[in-house]
């Protein structure tokens, strides 16, 4: 069963055509890439999943797992189109972004921290006079994030200004910040962006050993076509729009219609 997926979903900006029918679908524990020339409509299939644009056509959904008292475990789909992104990070799918969108003068603890009040449960008058519900769920909160942050490898760094963080530590920063909100889907966009080859490596192996501790469904944008070819198991390519290809590494590699939109071949 899927954990999310695209109904021929399509972007209209005035005229321009971002994102023509884009049908996808995730199974839980996949790892999937979005691969295509700039300007191809990758960053905006990722703004239509995760509510920040509304599809001009075409419907989105996820299937959320639940428990009964009994523990038996049942699942459903939900048509999550016109979901805000709250709601659809509430359900629990994640994002990073192309630019690093850090709180740069807070430190690397607290910048968990804050995207761990998601889930909070207290409410505001708790909070300001922090009755012991709040003082409590808090604790629980920054136990956490430093455990996430063991989990990234950037433990040591705790009480450093984020922005003072070498670029590959702020990107994991970045994807603990997205697990602190207890996904299952996560998306990341170009997490290799800016590194150099042996961090995109050590990237991709990271991405990898985060799917298997946090249980995670992970649908990627990335330009480093090592990355893309060593991680994922499936990718889609869009050009101008269009899914021009999807399938395994190996068959994208050698598509024709990959090639030549990358090499700009008519
Ligand atoms: N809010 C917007 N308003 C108008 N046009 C937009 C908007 N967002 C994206 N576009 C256009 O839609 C097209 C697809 O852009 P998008 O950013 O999704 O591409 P991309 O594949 O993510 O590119 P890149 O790899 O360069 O990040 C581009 O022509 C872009 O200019």
């Amino acid at each position: 069963m899927s954990i999310l997926r695209a109904d021929n979903i399509t972007m209209k900006f005035g005229g321009l055509v971002a994102v023509s029918n884009f049908q996808m679908m995730l199974q839980e524990g996949e790892i999937v890439g979005l691969i295509g020339p700039n300007g191809a409509g990758k960053t905006t299939a990722f703004n239509m999943i995760t509510g920040v644009y509304t599809p001009t056509e075409g419907q989105i959904y996820f299937t959320e797992g639940k428990k009964d008292e009994q523990g038996n475990q049942s699942s459903h789909e939900i048509n999550i189109t016109q979901y805000r992104p709250d709601q659809i990070t509430k359900l629990g799918v994640a994002r990073t972004f192309q630019n690093i969108r850090l709180f740069k003068e807070l430190s690397v603890l607290d910048n968990v921290i804050i995207a761990n009040h998601l889930r909070i449960k207290s409410d505001v008058i708790s909070s300001i006079l922090r009755l012991p519900n709040y003082t409590k769920e808090e604790k629980a909160m920054v136990e956490k994030s430093i455990h996430l942050l063991e989990e990234v490898g950037l433990k040591d760094l705790v009480h450093e200004k984020s922005s003072s963080l070498p670029y590959g530590k702020q990107r994991r920063l970045e994807i603990a910040r997205a697990l602190a909100t207890s996904p299952k889907v996560l998306l990341l966009d170009e997490p290799a962006a800016g590194m150099n080859p042996k961090e995109s490596l050590e990237l991709m192996e990271f991405v990898g050993e985060i799917r298997d501790r946090f249980k995670l469904t992970i649908f990627m944008i990335e330009h480093h076509m090592q990355v893309v070819m060593g991680i994922c198991e499936r990718i889609f390519v869009l050009d101008h729009g269009v899914t021009i290809a999807k399938g395994t590494p190996s068959e994208i590699q050698n598509n024709e219609k990959v090639v030549e939109a990358y090499l700009g071949v008519d």
